[in-house]
């Protein structure tokens, strides 16, 4: 049969992953095949400890899987070092995490630019990428601002401007609302379905359904296996934004 979608921006074959720490070892992800293509916003959701960040951070290589295979934009990762993965993130993936992350000694501005700067971009054009993308993103007057003097929801917008400051064709998420308060749930959520309508391609980790529900597909993850993919389950159409929801989250 003729697969005519388009080629996938992500694509992970039998990754497996187990942790070794101070206890028993963590079967983190037992075999997960994975399939992202252009334009999706994915999320991936499931209980405690079921591996969702573990898979996040195999995909974004920022853990290397015991076994399996990632490719980006149909290419092998296969032969990636730490130093080729740091390049190869810069250009093509943007990555948020639950704690930000920011640089705490670097202001603002700095922290947005600095992805662009180490991409090759040239400072005027990494400032004017960084004045577009704070402005969008409601942080204009915010860039000599240390990330300390921020509120929470201000800071994980921050980390979303340098995220996307090189245009990475993806954008991973890593419990990005997992810290903040209903209202900056809501901001992230929104900013997440802005830059999705605009063609952004997003892989959403959360526990929480409600967030999931903002995606157009949702990959149920439980034990360090997917247990549901509405793709797998026949190439179910992308259902409507469950956006509305979310933006009805209470404080
Ligand atoms: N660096 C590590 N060293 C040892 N064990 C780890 C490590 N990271 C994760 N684990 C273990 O691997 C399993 C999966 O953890 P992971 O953080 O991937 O799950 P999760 O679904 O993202 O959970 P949560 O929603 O609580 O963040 C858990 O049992 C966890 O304790």
């Amino acid at each position: 049969m003729s697969d005519d979608r388009p080629a996938p921006v992500l694509r992970a074959e039998g990754l497996v992953k187990t942790h070794h720490g101070e206890g028993a070892p963590a079967h983190a992800v037992r075999g997960v095949d994975l399939c992202v293509r252009p334009g999706e916003f994915v999320a991936i959701t499931g209980p405690s400890g079921a591996g969702k960040s573990t898979l996040l951070h195999l995909l974004g290589g920022l853990q290397r899987p015991d076994a399996g295979r990632i490719w980006l934009d149909g290419e092998s990762t296969d032969t990636y070092g730490e130093a080729r993965w740091a390049v190869e993130r810069r250009k093509r993936i943007g990555i948020v995490f639950q704690f930000f992350n920011l640089v705490s000694n670097l202001s603002v501005a700095d922290n947005v630019e600095l992805p662009a700067l180490l991409a090759g971009t040239s400072p005027k054009q990494a400032r004017a990428e960084r004045e577009q993308l704070l402005a969008e993103l409601g942080l204009t007057g915010k860039e000599r601002s240390m990330p300390g003097e921020l509120s929470g929801g201000e800071q994980q917008r921050v980390a979303l401007a340098r995220a996307l400051v090189n245009h990475p064709p993806l954008l991973l998420a890593d419990e990005p609302a997992g810290s903040l308060d209903s209202k900056g749930t809501r901001e992230v959520m929104r900013l997440l379905s802005r830059f999705h309508q605009r063609g952004q391609t997003i892989l959403l980790v959360t526990h929480d359904a409600r967030l999931a529900s903002a995606a157009d597909r949702v990959i149920s993850f439980f034990d360090g296996r997917i247990a549901d993919d509405a793709e797998l389950d026949g190439g179910t159409p992308p259902r409507r934004s469950g956006i509305a929801g979310v933006l009805e989250l209470k404080d």
